[in-house]
């Protein structure tokens, strides 16, 4: 079982080391890993943030446990040169078309959420986010208005195809936990969502036993800080799914905190912490590498058939948090480093 590992920038290479040594503790039998550059730090080194050798070590892997990738150096470059086309490129070349983002709390960490922890201590919610359509992957562009202005256009399509595929995995996904999927749009503004709902509802015949209610993406942000507990599995468009897995992550304790799975229609994946690389902390080992261990956790699940170290590391986590252990994210003074020794004692 090959594993290609992506740290990227920033906290991604810190984090990243911390799953590794959780994966090598367990000393999984025929688990091996094989590394290369991605992001920023490709772009730096071979003047391209998704290398061909990189990509290729993506396709032959059977899983890819990403870092993440942003630069700050990198932000005046050309769009199709920044770190971030690195993950938009490997999302689209390897049909990585649905992002599962999983938001419960560790009941230890009910005070850490930014939510009253009585409110907190209910979320329990799978967001499963399209992954690789939308506006993130419409046409874009700058021009000038006859006024002569500049202006900026990003076009927002799904075709029907699209929004049916990460319906059914909605649906299947619900259908595995407590039955009740929300899917959110803004079908009162936009066309796009309109086509979303429909589709939704033609799919829904399929899914008697699911009870499926809609959400304009506004309500829905408020309703998941009002009342979290109220959402099961969530299915959404590839912007409204980034935007509220975020918001989810703070109801949970933290954005170090949420893993995510990102798979194709065979099940193939890349597992991933939800958040990016974080300038702001990168280099004084203030990263809470929990994200990214729950990723390996999801990777082992997923993709690798190996259920029962998944649950130990997901107990492990949890145990250390039991003990005391806390980043500095939620509300602790924890490295990087100590919080995967925590995570290591308790597998
Ligand atoms: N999948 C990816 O590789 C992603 C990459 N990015 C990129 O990352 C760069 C920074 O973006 P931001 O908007 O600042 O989002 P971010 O998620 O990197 O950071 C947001 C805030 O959360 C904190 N934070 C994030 N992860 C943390 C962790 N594990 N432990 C403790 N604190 C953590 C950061 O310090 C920061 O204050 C940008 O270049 C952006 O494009 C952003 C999101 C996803
Ligand atoms: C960096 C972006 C391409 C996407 C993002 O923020 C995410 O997938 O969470
Ligand atoms: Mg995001």
């Amino acid at each position: 079982m090959l594993v290609a590992l992506l740290p990227g920038d920033g906290i991604g290479p810190e984090v990243i080391v911390e799953a590794v040594r959780v994966l090598d503790a367990l000393a999984i039998d025929g688990l091996i890993f094989e590394e290369a550059p991605v992001g920023g730090a490709a772009y730096k080194e071979q003047g391209h943030p998704l290398p061909d050798t990189t990509l290729a070590l993506a396709r032959r892997a059977d899983a890819i446990l990403f870092g993440a990738v942003g630069d700050p150096d990198c932000d005046a470059l050309e769009r199709h040169l920044r770190p971030e086309q690195a993950i938009l490129g490997l999302r689209k070349e390897l049909g990585l078309f649905a992002n599962l983002r999983p938001a419960n709390l560790f009941p230890e960490l009910a005070n850490a959420s930014a939510l009253r922890p009585e409110i907190a201590r209910n979320i329990d919610v799978m967001i499963v986010r399209e992954l690789t359509g939308d506006v993130y992957f419409g046409e874009k562009g700058m021009r000038t208005t006859e006024a002569g202005l500049r202006q900026g256009y990003d076009i927002m399509a799904y075709d029907e195809g699209e929004i049916a595929r990460i319906a059914r995995a909605g649906f299947e996904t619900a259908r595995a936990r407590r039955g009740k999927l929300c899917s959110v749009d803004k079908a009162n503004v936009l066309e796009t969502s309109q086509l979303w709902r429909d589709v939704v509802i033609e799919v829904s015949a399929d899914y008697p036993d699911i009870e499926l209610s809609h959400l304009y993406v506004d309500n829905a942000a408020m309703q998941l800080v009002r009342d979290p507990g109220q959402f099961d599995t969530i299915v959404t468009g590839n912007l409204f799914g980034d935007i509220l897995s975020d918001l989810a992550s703070m109801c949970a304790g933290s954005i170090g905190m949420l893993p995510s799975a990102s798979l194709d229609k065979d099940g193939k994946g890349l597992y991933e912490p939800i958040h990016g690389s974080a300038p702001d902390i990168a280099g004084q080992g203030r990263a809470n590498p929990l994200a990214t261990i729950l990723s390996s956790a999801m990777m082992l699940r997923y993709s690798l058939g190996r259920n029962e170290a998944a649950d130990r590391i997901e107990r492990a986590v949890g145990k250390a948090l039991a003990g005391g252990l806390r980043t500095a994210d939620i509300g602790g003074g924890a490295t990087t480093r100590k919080a995967g020794d925590a995570v290591i004692a308790m597998l």
